[in-house]
């Protein structure tokens, strides 16, 4: 379990974490997600100890994680993979974090098959691509077999059998009952790997929820209605949009809506006479649900270069 209490980091004038508090419990995949800059590597930072807070704590296990005498057994993250010496052999870099925790040599054999990098082991580490070097990142998170697991951006770099891969070790590694803390900015991904996610904007809280809550929550939920005949599909679309629905024409006979429901769709275009081949309601999706969520929360917009 981790725990956050009113957990705050400020740099200089800059807030980078505001007031936290939550836990993050065994047994699920907790999903990490904030837009750029929201504060997620600073708060991860501070669980693993490697940046004071200003406020508040952060305890693994209902302790500092500095305190902890073989760390590794206590927490495995994944960070940053570029932090390892691009000399050394990927074996020697777990060999060398498993003295230090007094791990045995076997689990260093254990966890680079468990990555698939058994064959590769003995090449320096400086010589691997992105999606090897998570990997060896990966394994040294595992390396201590610890109750606490963190991971930030996990699937950056890896090829779609490789996040697939990581899917089901984070699903795996909740599934036997430990605390799995994943941040990501592909919210397909985070929508079938993670039952909980907490979302964070400027440092703030914005969401600490089960995502099938976060998805339920969503307004934008949409309604597919098709046609035969386009002119009085608009017609229906004027006299939707007239009662404060958003009514697209997505193609000629099709349009999308959010704002109504399929009953009330459905008894307009009956009133109009208008037939329909479909009207379906479309599943929310994590990213339409993150948007409104984080909508105001964007440290960087970019200009789309019109008036708003
Ligand atoms: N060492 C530092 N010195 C000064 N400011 C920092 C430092 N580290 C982070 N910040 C600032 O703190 C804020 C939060 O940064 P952080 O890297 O934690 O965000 P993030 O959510 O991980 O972003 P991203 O998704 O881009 O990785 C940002 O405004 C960042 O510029």
């Amino acid at each position: 379990m981790i725990t956050l209490t009113g957990l705050t980091k400020r740099y200089g004038g800059t807030t980078a974490v505001a007031d936290l508090s939550l836990t993050i419990e065994p047994g699920l995949v907790t999903g990490f997600l904030g837009p750029n800059g929201a504060g997620k590597s600073t708060t991860m930072r501070m669980i693993l100890g490697l940046d004071e807070p200003t406020a508040g704590t952060a305890l693994v296990s209902g302790r500092r994680y500095a305190r902890f005498r073989h760390p590794l057994r206590e927490a495995g993250a994944l960070l940053d993979a570029r932090a390892v010496h691009p000399g050394r052999g990927g074996r020697n870099h777990l060999l060398a974090m498993a003295r230090s925790n007094g791990i045995p040599r076997r689990r260093v054999e254990e966890v680079l098959g468990m990555v698939g990098l058994s064959d590769v082991a003995g090449k320096r580490a400086g010589t691997y691509s992105l999606g090897m070097g998570q990997r060896l990142g990966i394994a040294g998170a595992l390396l201590g077999d610890p109750p606490v697991l963190m991971f930030d951006e996990p699937v950056n770099g890896l090829d779609p059998d490789g996040v697939r891969w990581v899917r089901e070790l984070m699903r795996s590694l909740a599934a036997e009952g430990r605390t799995v803390f994943v941040s990501s900015h592909l919210m397909s991904e985070m929508e079938r790997t993670a039952d909980r996610l907490v979302v964070i904007g400027k440092g703030r809280l914005i969401a600490d929820a089960p995502v099938t809550e976060i998805l339920a929550g969503s307004s934008r939920r949409r309604i597919r209605v098709r046609g035969p005949h386009p002119e009085s599909l608009r017609e229906l679309a004027a006299h939707l949009a007239g009662r404060g629905v958003t009514a697209d024409e997505v193609s000629p006979g099709e349009l999308l809506l959010s704002g109504t429901t399929v009953e009330s769709a459905g008894e307009a275009a009956h009133r109009l006479g208008v037939l329909l081949h479909e009207l379906s309601p479309l599943e929310a999706t994590l990213e339409q649900a993150y948007m409104e969520l984080t909508a105001g929360s964007t440290e960087f917009t970019a200009s789309t270069g019109e008036a708003r």
